[in-house]
């Protein structure tokens, strides 16, 4: 979106909305007077961009949630009310340096429809990334999905967390969000992740046992 157009939305107005669904449902990180759920129409969340500079590296770069045009489709979240003009440049300063400068994300004006009053309809301000977005990763299969958000750790923690705590706070918080494309991902990773546990634990078992043996053998006569 370009900047005349967010400038109108923000100038002169005594508050902003502005939509999350991904990390911004557990991790806001700036000033709200309210929040309500909701969804937005014809969009999907999906985690094909890739990112360096919270959960991954240039080498091994995790997957973050954008959203992505889908007619008919329903994206859920949650609309946050941001009151008064300092608070509203304040979290749009945060917000460009968060999502866009180290994110790759890009503003998106759409309308947010109220869990509670759906066709009360709310011009609201989102973060997203499309396709030709530099950091975009593309779909792949779950499994594939996994490996990569298993293997991703960045300056703001592992991309599992960030993952399973956007899935964690969808289950909880909003129940109509039937993302399956969400609960596949957080299923797999769980499972990949159970899976090195075990193989770890093995592994330490194994050494344990090797290292209780050691201990049996007879002490050889020098
Ligand atoms: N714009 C989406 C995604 C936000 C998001 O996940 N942004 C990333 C930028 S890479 C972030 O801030 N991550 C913080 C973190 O990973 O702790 C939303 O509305 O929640």
């Amino acid at each position: 979106m370009d900047t005349d157009t967010l400038k109108q939305l923000v100038l002169n107005a005594s508050h902003l909305h502005v939509f999350g669904y991904g990390s911004l449902l557990w991790k806001t990180d700036f000033k709200y007077d309210s929040k309500q759920v909701g969804f937005i129409k014809n969009y999907v969340r999906r985690f094909d961009l890739g990112n360096s500079t919270h959960r991954g590296t240039e080498k091994v770069p995790g997957r973050v949630a954008h959203i992505e045009e889908s007619q008919g489709s329903k994206a859920w979240g949650v609309a946050f009310k941001i009151s008064g003009k300092a608070d509203i440049m304040k979290a749009l300063s945060y917000l460009n340096n968060r999502e866009c400068e180290l994110g790759g994300y890009t503003t998106l004006v759409t309308e947010f429809h109220p869990r509670e009053q759906p066709s009360q309809t709310i011009t609201v301000l989102c973060y997203t990334a499309t396709q030709n977005n530099k950091f975009y990763l593309g779909p792949t299969s779950y499994k594939n999905m996994a490996k990569q958000v298993v293997s991703a750790r960045g300056k703001a923690g592992t991309n599992v967390e960030y993952v399973t705590k956007i899935a964690d706070y969808v289950k909880f918080y909003i129940p109509e969000d039937q993302d399956e494309h969400l609960f596949e991902l957080d299923y797999e990773i769980r499972f990949l992740v159970k899976q090195k546990r075990l193989s770890a634990n093995n592994k330490l078992i194994e050494d344990h046992e090797l290292h209780i043996q050691t201990l049996m053998e007879p002490v050889q006569a020098s």
